[in-house]
């Protein structure tokens, strides 16, 4: 009998155990699938043996010679007192002001790009030449209009005819004057209707004008000097719609022109939003403590009352994104970032563990011919530059095929943190070391001329919320300009001296 009972009891904790396992293994997967809704694959896991690469991997490598060249080096003093700044809390330098010009001019690049311009240099295993470059070389842009052979309609809006002249290199021509014409619109045009947009992790409105015209609303959750908390991960950053705006104007500065415009506009929630909206949204409006107006959606996060929007007291900031054209105009295809994160907050990516990890990539398609790689390089700068880890997945236009460039949309966790430059973020181009000639003449330009705080905050004046971003984010843009040319030199020094630096590599 008690030897009955002490079975059953053994068999009782035994499959007590076994459901407590399988909890456990839901709730991590879901932590994996969790935060971003999106589908994220557990390619975290790769071969034990890998781990031993860890400390090999590039951009680890670059870490560290980063930060013992800063100890003694005046450029990157600056870096370790801001990176003290954060720790602190302290942030004493939020007027604008002009930095120092750079003591070093980086000749040794420049002098490459020259020779390249000469016509010599051009087996450069780093930075690519215009002419084996598509997107300079570009046989053929056709626009989507083209394309689709679609005429535009007879009131056709800035939005519409914007829409069109998307070409297969890029949204918009430099100098195109739809792009002023269209921030206007969103800025000005009477709101007609708000609607939440499905899917995606924080609250969007989809905002129709007068005309067919759309824009992309995300509103504004703090004020501009609120930092990422420091024990936050980045998928668990809000959005910030200051981000949105002020990506745009550094995406066209860089002459990518890959990301859609974005403006700037204080919306009356009551009569531009509440007014101009239904459905169950409207059972998510109420008044705060603070007397304010607020509301919180409906989504998969931060859509409920500790995480709502609230107005001042009815007035919402926001950024306003042209939309794109609609899929049955231009569908998208979604691709999955190769460097993606693994959005899981113990699991590593492959590209963490593997030092090699570009080879695999480069000899894939799309990766393995064409421009697409170097996109991918121009995006981890990009990135870097704003401190937007969160580039998951990208997105081209179908129609276009695999010649085609990478849209950079969705920038709202970009702008984070002033004081800590997230070298992770440029993985891609540390462990590939290609970039192209013309990224690498862009970002050199502004150690030699303009820095690039003072060019961004220039683009952003116009803007109807400006100042668009806190004073040490634009400072912190000059600081990562030098990195990235830092970064660039590495790779050229290992490419003219691979053995010398694969010692150094194991030092
Ligand atoms: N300007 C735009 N016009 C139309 N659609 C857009 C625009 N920008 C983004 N989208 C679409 O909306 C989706 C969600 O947008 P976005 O990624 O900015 O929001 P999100 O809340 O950050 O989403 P997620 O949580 O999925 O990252 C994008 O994947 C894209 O397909
Ligand atoms: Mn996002």
């Amino acid at each position: 009998m008690l030897n009955m009972k002490l079975k059953e009891r053994l068999a009782l904790a035994i499959s007590a155990s076994l459901i407590l396992f399988t909890l456990m293994l839901v709730v991590d997967l879901q932590m994996d699938y969790g935060i971003s809704g999106h589908r994220v694959p557990l390619h975290g896991r790769v071969r034990i043996g890998d781990v031993e690469d860890k400390g090999r991997s590039a951009y680890i490598e670059f870490r560290k010679r980063f930060l013992q060249k800063s100890n003694s080096s005046n450029g990157s003093r600056e870096y370790e007192q801001s990176a003290q700044a954060e720790t602190s809390g302290l942030a004493t330098d939020v007027e604008p002001r002009t930095p120092a010009p750079p003591a070093d001019k980086f000749d040794d690049l420049q002098q490459i790009l020259f020779a390249q311009l000469q016509g010599s240099a051009f087996d450069n295993a780093v930075v690519i030449p215009p002419h084996r470059d598509l997107n300079v070389l570009r046989p053929e842009n056709p626009t989507i209009g083209e394309m689709e052979d679609l005429e535009l309609s007879v009131n056709a809006s800035n939005l519409e005819k914007f829409q069109l002249k998307i070409a297969q290199h890029e949204l918009y021509e430099d100098g195109e004057i739809l792009v002023e014409a269209i921030l206007k619109d969103m800025a000005t045009l009477p709101v007609l209707h708000a609607e939440q947009k499905e899917g995606g992790t924080q609250l969007k409105l989809i905002i129709d004008y007068p005309n067919g015209v759309q824009a992309l609303f995300k509103p504004m959750r703090f004020a501009r000097d609120v930092q990422t908390l420091p024990n936050h991960f980045y998928f668990s950053d809000y959005e910030r719609h200051n981000a949105e705006i002020a990506a745009f104007h550094l995406d066209r500065i860089l002459g990518f022109r890959r990301a859609m415009p974005v403006v700037g506009r204080v919306l009356n929630m009551t009569t531009e939003i509440y007014d101009v909206t239904e459905g169950d949204i409207l059972k998510t409006f109420f008044v705060s403590p603070a007397n304010n107006f607020c509301f919180h959606g409906k989504c998969s996060y931060y859509c409920d009352t500790g995480h709502a929007i609230c107005g001042n007291p009815d007035m919402l900031e926001g950024s306003f994104a042209a939309f794109l054209p609609s899929s049955d105009v231009a569908e998208r295809k979604v691709w999955r970032h190769p460097w993606r994160r693994s959005y899981h907050k113990r699991r590593k990516a492959q590209w963490e563990l593997q030092s090699d990890y570009c080879d695999t990539v480069r000899t894939t398609p799309p990766y393995d011919s064409g421009r697409r790689l170097l996109d991918l390089m121009d995006m981890s700068i990009f990135d870097f530059l704003t401190g937007n880890m969160d580039r998951h997945h990208y997105e081209t236009f179908k129609m276009f095929g695999n010649e085609t460039f990478t849209l950079h949309l969705d920038q709202g966790r970009a702008f984070g943190k002033a004081f800590h430059d997230e070298l992770s973020i440029l993985a891609p181009l540390l462990q590939c070391c290609v970039v192209r000639h013309t990224t690498l003449a862009t970002l050199l330009k502004f150690v030699n001329g303009v820095p690039l705080s003072g060019t961004l905050r220039e683009s952003m004046k116009i803007d109807p919320v400006s100042p668009i971003l806190w004073e040490p984010h634009l400072q912190a843009l000059d600081r990562r300009v030098v990195i990235v040319l830092d970064a660039i030199r590495k790779c050229v020094e290992k490419a003219n001296n691979p053995l010398q630096n694969e010692i150094n590599d194991f030092v």
